[in-house]
């Protein structure tokens, strides 16, 4: 056999005689110079070039890596080495028979070698990779003499597009059955395909859900994804907290778990709606659809979650918020007030919702259909208050637009007129204001015909009205037609408890206003705002709330989100126990009774000197 070899080494002609493969190869074995007397050191790699090129190829040994023992224990015989190429022909995996191995090893069929046709001539991993086709190479087939006691069997590792990726290759002793091993070479290869395939696909699930992950947590909305089987697999940090949770306490949860959904849940529908109540009171909606494969099969579903807008206070009929003693008493007061017709005078300091209690009475009353129209007396000059409240026909003045215009009495028929800041009103426009309420009936400026109206009158001031009177500032008459029934709003100051009503409140307002989802306040904050006097009352904890909502840094709104000046002042402080006061009380009493004598002080109390020096320094109290 071997003769073929050598009359082919010696220039005789043996195309006929020979596997064409091995043919060509022995002739572009001829044409790179490759000494068949020589076992070539060249491209071998050193252990950390070795270890280089393995790590480049972290896929492909991990494919190989289960599959090399497996084909070597098909193998039966221990004869043999299974060997695992890359692309360029080195060999970076090996497993086998030791004592074969080592003999494979003299000739270089070893990790670190690459067994290229350009440089070892025909073999079977060179040629499998260089015709990208499975062969055997039998030992005399072997271009270098050296390498002929080899029979070879490689297979390429291809890419689904057929592209060389690496090459799979079992060695023995030339004595073994051709045909069988090859198509075991085959198989090995074949396998390392399937599982490269497998860790692509797994890159891309792992890149789509990752990518997802990102993508949702860069959408200014709730995001949630559920899977076929209702387990959540991905929720955004917002999601989260709008559900007042940690996200890793919600993924992998049963979708039914955490919503009040039915048990065992599976979307058969193209959407679902799916309901909770956070902790903080908010009813949270969920709105997903079914993401399906081209078969039409649900993979799962993915949607937003949000705010139920109408769980929101803002869609209660009452415009009123506050939960507090005092404010209920007042809202009470209000509703009884709306069903009659009678005038209100609402009195409070500026910001305590004067405005905001009228317009409750005028939606309670029976004239909610109508218009409610209000005027800040306050802000207008003597002369425009009362055009601004009766009219004027066209000419009634210079500048009087054409055509005349309606007051704003005329305008609120029907409905009811909130006169703000009434105490402002001057005393000329106060008697037409009076005549107007007891004739039912106004006159436009320059008019001489009257026109009959229907309107309830809402007044109110933040200065004391009787006062007002007192100083002949304001007419005693109107004063009493106004104060029929009154109101008082008590300053936020009084009424803390409301505090905790009207922030969500006000939260809900502002992030619906600037379109900035805030779900919460930290509890912590609370303690800053029950510390603070709030002169501009709810209105100023309104701005307040703005401005945070405004500047915040996530979603729940916290102590850091707090303006500078409520920093300074700091938290509110739990009031001292009452037996600590009363002992202070006693303590300050004998103190006083004795002109600040120490001994007569502790007997007065019936203690001891030192007990007495010791509880005035526990208690800062000097003399
Ligand atoms: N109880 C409340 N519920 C909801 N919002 C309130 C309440 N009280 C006040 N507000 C809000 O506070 C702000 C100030 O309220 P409002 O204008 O009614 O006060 P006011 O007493 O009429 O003030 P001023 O005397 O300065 O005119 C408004 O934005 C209002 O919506």
């Amino acid at each position: 056999m071997s003769n073929r070899w050598n009359r082919f080494i010696n220039g005789e002609s043996v195309e006929a005689e020979v596997t064409p493969s091995i043919y060509r190869s022995w002739q572009r074995s001829i044409e790179f110079q490759v000494d068949y007397r020589l076992i070539s050191s060249q491209d071998i790699l050193s252990k950390p070039r070795l270890d280089e090129r393995r790590a480049s190829q972290e896929s492909l040994i991990r494919a190989g890596e289960s599959v090399l023992p497996y084909i070597f224990s098909l193998l039966g015989s221990t004869n043999y080495t299974v060997l695992l190429c890359d692309k360029e022909g080195y060999i970076i995996e090996a497993t086998g028979d030791t004592s074969f191995m080592s003999k494979a090893q003299r000739v270089n069929l070893s990790p670190g070698a690459s067994w290229r046709e350009e440089i070892r001539g025909t073999n079977a991993i060179g040629t499998a990779l260089r015709d990208n086709a499975p062969i055997s190479v039998f030992g005399w087939e072997h271009f270098v003499r050296d390498n002929q006691f080899l029979a070879c069997w490689a297979a390429p590792i291809q890419t689904s597009d057929g592209a060389p990726l690496g090459v799979f290759d079992i060695s023995g002793e030339a004595s073994n059955d051709r045909e069988k091993i090859l198509s075991i070479a085959r198989m090995g290869a074949s396998m390392i395909e399937k599982n490269l395939q497998i860790f692509e696909l797994e890159h891309q699930l792992q890149f789509y859900q990752e990518g997802a992950k990102l993508a949702s947590s860069l959408l200014n909305q709730g995001f949630l994804s559920i899977d076929r089987n209702g387990i959540i697999t991905n929720i955004n940090t917002l999601g989260a907290a709008l559900l007042g949770r940690k996200q890793e306490e919600i993924i992998g949860q049963l979708a039914a778990d955490i919503f009040s959904s039915p048990k065992g849940w599976m979307l058969n529908g193209r959407s679902l709606n799916l309901k909770i109540k956070n902790s903080y009171g908010n009813e949270i909606s969920s709105h997903l659809k079914k993401v399906v494969n081209d078969k039409g099969h649900s993979l799962g579903a993915v949607g937003t979650l949000q705010i139920t807008a109408d769980s929101s206070a803002m869609s209660n009929n009452s415009l009123w918020i506050g939960h507090g003693q005092l404010t209920q008493r007042t809202l009470a007061r209000a509703s009884k007030v709306a069903s009659t017709h009678s005038s209100v005078l609402i009195h409070g300091e500026s910001g305590t919702g004067k405005e905001i209690i009228a317009r409750t009475i005028h939606q309670l009353s029976p004239r909610r259909e109508g218009p409610f129209i209000a005027l800040n007396c306050a802000s207008l000059s003597s002369s425009l208050v009362e055009s601004e409240l009766f009219g004027y026909v066209e000419g009634a003045f210079t500048g009087a637009r054409r055509g005349g215009k309606p007051g704003k009495f005329e305008l609120a028929d029907k409905g009811t007129i909130f006169l703000d800041e009434i105490g402002d009103m001057p005393l000329n426009v106060q008697v037409a204001l009076l005549r107007a309420l007891q004739e039912k009936e106004v006159c436009r400026i320059g008019d001489t015909k009257t026109i009959k109206i229907d309107v309830r009158v809402i007044a109110a001031s933040h200065k004391d009205l009787s006062a007002l009177v007192e100083a002949d500032r304001f007419r005693l008459d109107l004063y009493y037609r106004l104060k029929v029934v009154t109101l008082e709003l008590p300053p936020l100051r009084e009424r803390t408890e409301d505090i905790r009503d009207l922030v969500p409140y006000f939260i809900r307002k502002a992030s619906k206003s600037f379109g900035i989802q805030i779900i919460g306040i930290q509890e912590e904050v609370y303690p800053y705002f029950l510390a603070h006097k709030w002169p501009g009352n709810v209105r100023e904890l309104e701005n307040c709330i703005e401005s945070m909502v405004a500047l915040a840094e996530g979603p729940i709104l916290t102590v850091d989100d707090l303006p500078d000046e409520f920093k300074k002042s700091g938290p509110q402080r739990d009031p001292e126990p009452l037996l600590e006061q009363q002992t202070k009380h006693a303590i300050l009493y004998a103190l006083t009774q004795t002109k600040g004598k120490i001994a007569p002080a502790a007997k007065l109390l019936g203690i001891g000197r030192n007990t007495l020096y010791r509880r005035m320094k526990e208690m800062d109290i000097q003399i």
